[in-house]
C-alpha cells in the first residue's frame, strides 16, 4: 500500500518536473501538457487506470497551488532546516533557494507531497525522505495554513464543488435502454424517475445507488457525484462519453439532421463534433451525411484524430489538420455544400467551477474580467486579463464571421465556457452588427436560463441564447448562441424548424445579393465596453462557500480577484473536473 502510494507520488513529481522544467523528449514535452502526461502514463500502465483521478489531482492540485505551498514550507521553515535535522537521504531543500530566499525551483516530489497534506487528501502516504520530513512536519504546516488563511495572505478554504457525473449516450455505439440495464447490471444503480426540476439543487440530489435522466437534454444520463467511471466498459469503448451537461447544449443548439454537411471550427477534443455526430446517427433516416473537424494544434489534433476513431465515427467525421480561418468559405470552394457549423473556440474558461486544489472562487455571470489579477495566462503576453479577454473576443467575433461566409450555410451554434459578457452577448451583438445574412434565433427553447437580463442592450438577444451556472443548472458557467440564415420569411428572432437543403437553395440567390453587402471586415472593431458596476459589499456566503443560493440576485457582491482562469484545452479541464471530483 504504502509502495503503491511511493510510485504514485513519484509518478507524480516526475509530471510535475517536467511540466516545470524548460526542455524534455517528446514524451516528457511540458507543452504536451500535465493533462496529457497523466494520459501518456495510463496508457503505458506507469499508473493503474483506477489511480488516474488520483494521479491528475496531485498533479494539477501541486502545479496550481505552488505559491501557497512554497509560501506555507518557507514560513514553516522547511527550507531553513541544516542537513543533519533532514532524515536519511532527503535532498537539500534550500538549493531550491536564491540568496535572498527566493524560490527558484522548487522540489517537484515536496510540492506533490505539501499538496496532499494541505490541500488534497490531508493525507500523508508514501515511503521516502521528503514523505517522512512532512509528515513530521503536518500538524505544524497545516497551522501555517490556516494562520496565513486567517491574516489574508492566503484566500480562504473554498468548499469543493461537487457536480453530479454527467454522462452522454453515443448513439453510434449505444442505445438508452442498453445503458439503463448496464447501470443497473453493472454499477448496480436504480433509475429514481425524471428529475421535475433542472436546477443545481434538483440535480446534485442524485443519492448514492441511484441514477436519473436529463429533465431537459436528450442522451445525458446523471449519476451520483463522485462515480468513478474511469474503468467503465462502456466508456471504454466510447459508447458512454463522459461530458458536463453545459457541454452538451452547443451541439443540442445546432441540431443537425442526418444528412446535414457540417463543420465544427474548433473541434480537440471533441466533444461537441462527437455529440453531433451522435446526433446525426440517432435520426439517422437517409443517408448520413459528414462532419469536418477542424483543429490546429498538431497534438491536440491526434486526441481528436483517437476519439473519433474511438467512438466509431470514423466513416462520417474527419479531423483536419489546420486553422479554420484558412478554410475556403467561397462559393464553389470545398466547403460549398457546408449546412451547420459549430463554433466552440478558445475562450477564457472563466466559466469552469471553482477548484478546490488552487481554493480559487465561481466567478459569476455578472462578474467581469478584472484588470489586473494576471491570471489569464496564455493570450497576450503580459497584457491584462480584460485585454486578453477582449482578445479573445476579437478571434470569436473572426471565426464566426468567416463561417458566415460560406455559401450555403444554414445555421451555426456558438458556444464559451466563458460567464463574461465580453465573450458572450457582446460577440453576439457584434457578429449581428458586421454581418447581415443571419439573425440570432433561439436556441433550445426548453432550456430555462436565457441571457444576461440586466443589460438593455441586451433585451432584443437575452431570450434567444443560453447560459449556464453552476446555481442555476448544476453545471459549469457556459453560454449557447444559434443563429440561422435570414430567408425574409420569418420574424426576426423567431426559430425555424431544422432547415433543409431546399430552402437552403432558395434563399441563396438572395444571400449572394446580401454576400456583396457584408458589412465591416475589419478586425480591430472594438467589443462595446462593459458599464460600470456599482460597488457592493462582497457577499459572506459567496466568499466562505464559493457560491451562495441567493446567485445572482443576492445583493451582496460575487466578485472575485481572479475571475477568470485560462485554459485553452477547456473541455479537457471540465473533464479533469470531474476526476477531481470523484477524490472527494
Ligand atoms: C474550446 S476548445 C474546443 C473544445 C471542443 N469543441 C470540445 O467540445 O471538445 C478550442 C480548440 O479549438 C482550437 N482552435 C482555436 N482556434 C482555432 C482555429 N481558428 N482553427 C482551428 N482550431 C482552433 C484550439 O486549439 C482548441 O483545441
Amino acid at each position: 500500500m504504502a509502495d503503491t502510494a511511493q510510485k504514485l507520488i513519484a509518478l507524480a513529481a516526475t509530471i510535475v518536473e517536467n511540466v516545470l522544467s524548460d526542455g524534455g523528449d517528446s514524451k516528457s514535452n511540458p507543452k504536451m501538457g500535465a493533462r496529457n502526461q497523466v494520459y501518456y502514463a495510463s496508457i503505458n500502465g506507469e499508473c493503474p487506470k483506477s489511480l488516474v483521478p488520483m494521479l491528475t489531482a496531485m498533479v494539477s492540485g501541486a502545479l496550481k497551488s505552488k505559491k501557497t505551498l512554497i509560501k506555507c514550507a518557507k514560513d514553516d521553515g522547511l527550507f531553513d532546516l541544516r542537513e543533519s535535522a533532514l532524515p536519511d537521504g532527503c535532498p537539500a531543500l534550500s538549493d531550491g533557494l536564491t540568496l535572498n530566499g527566493q524560490i527558484r525551483r522548487p522540489n517537484a516530489e515536496l510540492l506533490v507531497v505539501l499538496y496532499e497534506v494541505l490541500l488534497g487528501s490531508r493525507r500523508v502516504r508514501g515511503t521516502s525522505p521528503i514523505v517522512k520530513l512532512v509528515k513530521s512536519r503536518k500538524a505544524s504546516l497545516q497551522k501555517t495554513l490556516a494562520r496565513r488563511r486567517q491574516s489574508g495572505e492566503e484566500k480562504q478554504h473554498v468548499e469543493r464543488i461537487k457536480m453530479p457525473r454527467f454522462v452522454r449516450i453515443n448513439h453510434i455505439k449505444t442505445s438508452n435502454s442498453e445503458v439503463s440495464s448496464h447501470f443497473e447490471r453493472e454499477l448496480r444503480l436504480k433509475f429514481q424517475g425524471k428529475p421535475d426540476s433542472s436546477t443545481a439543487t434538483g440535480l446534485s440530489g442524485v443519492p448514492k445507488g441511484k441514477y436519473t435522466i436529463d429533465p431537459v437534454l436528450p442522451d445525458i444520463f446523471i449519476l451520483p457525484a463522485g462515480t468513478n467511471l474511469h474503468t467503465d466498459k462502456m466508456v471504454d469503448d466510447g459508447a458512454l462519453v463522459l461530458q458536463d451537461r453545459s457541454s452538451c447544449l452547443t451541439a443540442i443548439a445546432l441540431d443537425p439532421p442526418p444528412d446535414a454537411i457540417c463543420i465544427d471550427t474548433c473541434a480537440s477534443p471533441g466533444n461537441k463534433t462527437l455529440h453531433m455526430a451522435s446526433l446525426m446517427m440517432k435520426n439517422k433516416s437517409k443517408p448520413l451525411g459528414k462532419i469536418t473537424a477542424f483543429e490546429r494544434d498538431p497534438t491536440r489534433l491526434g486526441t481528436l484524430s483517437r476519439r473519433i476513431g474511438e467512438q466509431g465515427a470514423s466513416s462520417f467525421v474527419e479531423a483536419r489538420g489546420g486553422d479554420f480561418m484558412d478554410a475556403d468559405v467561397s462559393e464553389g470552394g470545398e466547403f460549398n455544400d457546408v449546412t451547420h457549423v459549430l463554433v466552440d473556440p478558445s475562450c477564457s474558461g472563466s466559466g469552469l467551477a471553482a477548484d478546490s486544489a488552487t481554493g480559487s472562487a465561481l466567478a459569476s455571470e455578472y462578474d467581469q474580467p478584472s484588470v489586473n489579477s494576471g491570471t489569464l495566462a496564455v493570450v497576450g503576453g503580459g497584457a491584462s486579463d480584460s485585454q486578453k479577454v477582449s482578445n479573445l473576443a476579437k478571434a470569436q467575433v473572426e471565426i464566426l464571421l468567416h463561417a458566415m461566409r460560406l455559401p450555403n450555410l444554414q445555421v451555426v451554434a456558438y458556444s464559451t465556457c466563458s460567464v463574461f459578457r465580453e465573450e458572450n452577448e457582446d460577440v453576439v451583438l457584434e457578429v449581428l452588427r458586421r454581418q447581415s445574412r443571419f439573425r440570432c434565433a433561439r436556441a433550445i427553447p426548453s432550456w430555462p436560463h436565457r441571457g444576461l437580463d440586466n443589460v438593455p442592450e441586451f433585451a432584443a438577444i437575452s431570450p434567444l441564447v443560453c447560459r449556464a451556472t453552476y446555481e442555476k443548472d448544476g453545471t459549469n458557467g457556459f453560454f449557447v448562441a444559434r443563429f440561422e440564415r435570414i430567408t425574409g420569411e420569418l420574424e426576426v428572432g423567431a426559430r425555424s424548424s431544422t432547415t433543409s437543403s431546399k430552402s437552403v437553395k432558395k434563399s441563396k440567390n438572395k444571400n449572394r445579393k446580401r454576400d456583396a453587402y457584408e458589412l465591416s471586415t475589419s478586425s480591430t472593431t472594438a467589443l462595446t465596453p462593459p458599464p460600470k458596476k456599482v460597488k457592493k459589499d462582497p457577499c459572506a456566503q459567496f466568499t466562505k462557500r464559493g457560491f451562495c443560493k441567493f446567485g445572482p440576485k443576492c445583493r451582496f457582491s460575487h466578485e472575485t480577484s481572479s475571475a477568470a482562469t485560462y485554459k485553452d484545452d477547456v473541455d479537457d479541464l471540465m473533464e479533469e473536473w470531474n476526476i477531481i471530483n470523484e477524490m472527494g
